[in-house]
């Protein structure tokens, strides 16, 4: 599904009015009549319940305006409150307001302090509010009387229902502008914008709907898009039906170069996640006074062990062990718990310079690759980089909330300038690749904030590079499959107690789940 900014989306109602002939009138009535129905199932048939509808001037009132229209025919106990210059209504929205006026729906209109007395005392009466401020066309940080009124509803703990995209929300970043409207459900018209569906948006949404407004499909598929949802559809793409005739070594010969002493487990879980999600056979390089361990713990895993030098970081002949492996291989990866030693450095270093199949580089090869980041232009396959916004800070120099206010950008901005696709996680994890392209993933959930989800993640796009899988394709289906791990296993445990292994045990029938779907569709 395409994800939209404001712009596109104006672009897209633009269309449908201009060459396909739909007024916008009757977009406008979709919209109201979909988020009525909405606000119907809110009241549960119980029609001593209250609904403010808070309208503001644009068209985003406009949809209020008509909600009010079907709610008051339904004899449901409405009161609209206008934020803003009653006379600043125009078009379909001006439609829409003369209408209710003319039916002599009850409408109150908040401009300065005064009139919020009122509107406290209503609201405090109502039992569902309809967010209908701003929409799409919020272009500033929401001040005065609209911020005073979105302060009170947020306090209230009403439901709260939101059309098209809670108020406040900048619809092309997620970004809160000022303040925002935190909504109980959201009704998003046609097609979700990047706003309902990046961080630190998600949280302001309550549940989110899609409802069509009537724009035609083939207006759809033509339409410019800033991103792409990645939803279950989309892997039974990318996901390949295994041949009956085939063999291990079609699923591919994968390095992983992770774990050191006191972070052993990094490497157990990303290892385990690759074998579990499919990969012909896993080499893992290790420091060799972990070889015990470690073949012990994993069973089906072929270790390469390396020396790691007591002083001098120049001394590393074990590094030669490693790049021996790495050029029978068809995926390396390297980072989960490496640690940020010289040697690290020497690996990721070696690698970027000779490795001749795909890189995925995570944790700590992301860690002390900022000396480094040059050599990710030089490298003669494509590389994944898979870092939190910590590790992200690291790599471009920015903070923390800069990052987090401005995710598509700034992942699209790095892939971009290096050349590599980025996955940079968190809450709706951003996929990015050389070319610009957005994908935004939909799974996943907090249970999956815990030390060692990230190791999974790189364990799973791992294996999936290793089975041929393209890269940008094994990016979006690794998110994907792991973030439906971490929601299956959370149904078990729950979120507080969820661990990464949880995740580990649920890839495999998830991806089964997945690929018998395909079967069943072929
Ligand atoms: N055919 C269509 O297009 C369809 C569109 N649809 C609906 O329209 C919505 C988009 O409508 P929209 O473009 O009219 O903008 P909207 O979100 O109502 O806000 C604009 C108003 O807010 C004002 N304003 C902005 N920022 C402000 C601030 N910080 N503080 C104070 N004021 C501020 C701005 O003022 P101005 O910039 O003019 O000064 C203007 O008055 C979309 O989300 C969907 O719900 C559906 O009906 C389907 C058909
Ligand atoms: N609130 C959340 N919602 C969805 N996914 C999350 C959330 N918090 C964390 N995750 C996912 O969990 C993983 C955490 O990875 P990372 O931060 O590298 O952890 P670690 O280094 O401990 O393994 C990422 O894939 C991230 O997208
Ligand atoms: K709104």
């Amino acid at each position: 599904m395409k994800v939209l900014d404001n712009q596109q989306m104006r672009l897209l109602d633009r269309i449908t009015t201009k060459e396909y002939k739909i007024p916008g009138l009757i977009l406008m009535e979709n919209a109201g009549m979909n988020t009525t129905v909405e606000v119907m199932k809110a009241l549960n048939e119980d029609y001593r319940k209250k609904v403010i509808i808070i309208c503001g001037t644009g068209n985003n009132g406009g949809d209020g305006f008509a909600v009010a229209r079907h709610l008051y025919n339904k004899d449901v106990q409405v009161k609209v409150y206008i934020v803003g210059d009653e006379k600043s209504i125009q078009n379909d929205a001006k439609v829409n307001f003369e209408a209710i006026q003319a039916m002599r729906v009850s409408i109150g209109v908040l401009k300065d302090e005064n009139d919020m007395i009122d509107f406290n005392l209503d609201l405090m009466k109502s039992d569902i509010v309809v967010d209908a401020i701003f929409g799409t066309g919020l272009n500033k940080p929401v001040k005065g009387i609209a911020n005073e009124v979105i302060g009170v509803v947020n306090k209230v703990k009403r439901k709260i229902i939101s059309v098209d995209i809670p108020s406040g929300i900048s619809g092309d970043t997620g970004k809160v502008l000022g303040s925002a409207i935190r909504a109980t459900k959201t009704v998003a018209y046609q097609l979700p914008k990047i706003g309902n569906l990046t961080a630190p948006a998600i949280e302001y949404n309550g549940e989110l709907l899609i409802c069509p407004i009537g724009i035609p499909q083939e207006a759809i598929s033509k339409s410019q898009y800033e991103a792409k949802l990645i939803t279950e559809k989309t892997l039974k793409d990318i996901l390949p039906i295994r041949g009956l005739n085939s063999h291990k070594g079609n699923y591919g010969r994968a390095l992983m170069i992770a774990g050191s002493r006191g972070m052993t487990g990094a490497a157990i879980l990303a290892s385990k996640a690759a074998l579990r999600s499919g990969v012909g056979m896993l080499h893992l390089a290790i420091p060799e006074e972990l070889n015990d361990i470690l073949e012990t713990q994993l069973t089906e895993v072929m270790t390469v062990p390396f020396q790691v030098p007591k002083g001098n970081a120049k001394e590393f002949t074990g590094v030669e062990d490693i790049m021996g492996s790495l050029q029978r291989s068809n995926v390396v990866a390297l980072g989960p718990g490496l640690g940020r030693s010289k040697e690290t450095e020497v690996i990721v270093e070696r690698v970027l310079r000779e490795a001749k199949c795909p890189v995925i580089l995570d944790a700590d090869a992301l860690n002390v690759l900022p000396k480094m980041l040059k050599l990710l232009k030089k490298v003669k396959s494509r590389c994944i980089l898979t870092p939190h916004p910590g590790e992200m800070a690291k790599l471009t120099g920015l903070s923390i909330p800069e990052i987090n206010e401005n995710r598509i950008k700034v992942a699209k901005d790095f892939s971009r300038k290096y050349g590599v696709i980025v996955v940079l996680k968190g809450a709706s994890t951003v996929i990015t690749d050389e070319e610009g392209h957005v994908y935004l993933n939909t799974t996943g959930n907090p249970g999956m904030a815990t030390a060692g989800s990230g190791d999974v993640l790189t364990g799973i796009i791992t294996a999936l590079v290793g089975q041929k899988i393209n890269l940008i394709g094994a990016a979006m289906a690794g998110v994907y499959i792991h973030g439906r791990s971490g929601d299956e296993a959370a149904k078990i445990t729950g979120e507080y107690g969820m661990i990464a292994s949880d995740m580990v045990r649920e890839v495999p029938r998830i991806i089964t789940e997945i690929v018998n779907k395909k079967k069943a569709f072929d």
